[in-house]
């Protein structure tokens, strides 16, 4: 109902929109949303491309049910699944090789921003993943600032808060290829609503949003859509 819901309410036209579900209803949403403007992935992969791995799932496999993007490095996959900086860089190097667009995702807890970590913090994590690209390969990846405290918690980042930390995310981007990372697209993730959606993404260096408890419902998460246009 809620694929169905957002097919209904978007022509491909403005910004482009993509669900990632949980990789057990990869198959279903394959089906829903072949035809139609919105683009699927997952929520995670495994660093090997092949091999016995058992439980794991690969980017090949991914690939099989039409995921375009996988998001990677996700706060809870860092926090509750131990991921360091080098495995969140192994998935990138592995989704990039199987042709999907990886979704890398970095952001400090509100401890380390309140001790002044944000910049440190936020640049180790993408420097990790960008140690291990070439530099062209920067065409091929999506940023996402998730702030760690504002993540299912209603407190949103100022989009001034926000917009710091996407520069200096930015600086760091073209740091490694000029025009590339002049273009990678820099979403921001945390409480992001139909009433903070459009003010967030005025901002020069964030391009979209990661949406988690607004896109559950199909017009909030249409409203999102539309006030990224
Ligand atoms: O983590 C998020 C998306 O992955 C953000 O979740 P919320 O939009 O619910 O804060």
């Amino acid at each position: 109902s809620l694929l169905s819901g957002i097919v209904a309410g978007y022509d491909g036209s403005g910004a482009e929109a993509a669900v990632c579900p949980p990789a057990p209803y990869l198959a279903q949403c394959q089906q829903a949303l072949q035809g139609s403007a919105v683009s699927w992935g997952a929520q995670d992969v495994s660093r090997h491309l092949s091999g016995a791995f058992t439980g794991e799932i690969s980017a090949t496999m991914l690939k099989d049910f039409g995921c375009r993007w996988v998001i990677l490095g996700h706060c809870e996959r860092r926090g509750n699944h131990g991921e360091s900086n080098q495995l969140v860089a192994d998935k990138t190097v592995a989704a990039l090789n199987a042709g999907l667009t990886p979704i890398v995702c970095v952001g400090e807890s509100l401890a380390q921003r309140e001790a002044g970590q944000t910049d440190a913090h936020c640049s180790a994590q993408l420097g990790a993943v960008l140690d291990a690209l070439e530099p062209e390969q920067l065409e091929h990846i999506v940023v996402a600032y998730e702030p760690i405290w504002a993540i299912g918690t209603g407190v949103t980042a100022t989009p001034e808060m926000a917009q710091a930390v996407h520069a200096r995310l930015r600086m760091q981007l073209k740091e490694k290829h000029a025009q590339h990372g002049a273009q990678v697209r820099i979403l921001y993730g945390g409480s992001m609503k139909p009433d903070n959606a459009a003010e967030l993404m005025a901002q020069p260096d964030i391009d979209g949003g990661l949406i988690g408890g607004a896109s559950l419902k199909a017009p909030d998460f249409l409203a999102i859509i539309a006030a990224g246009a």
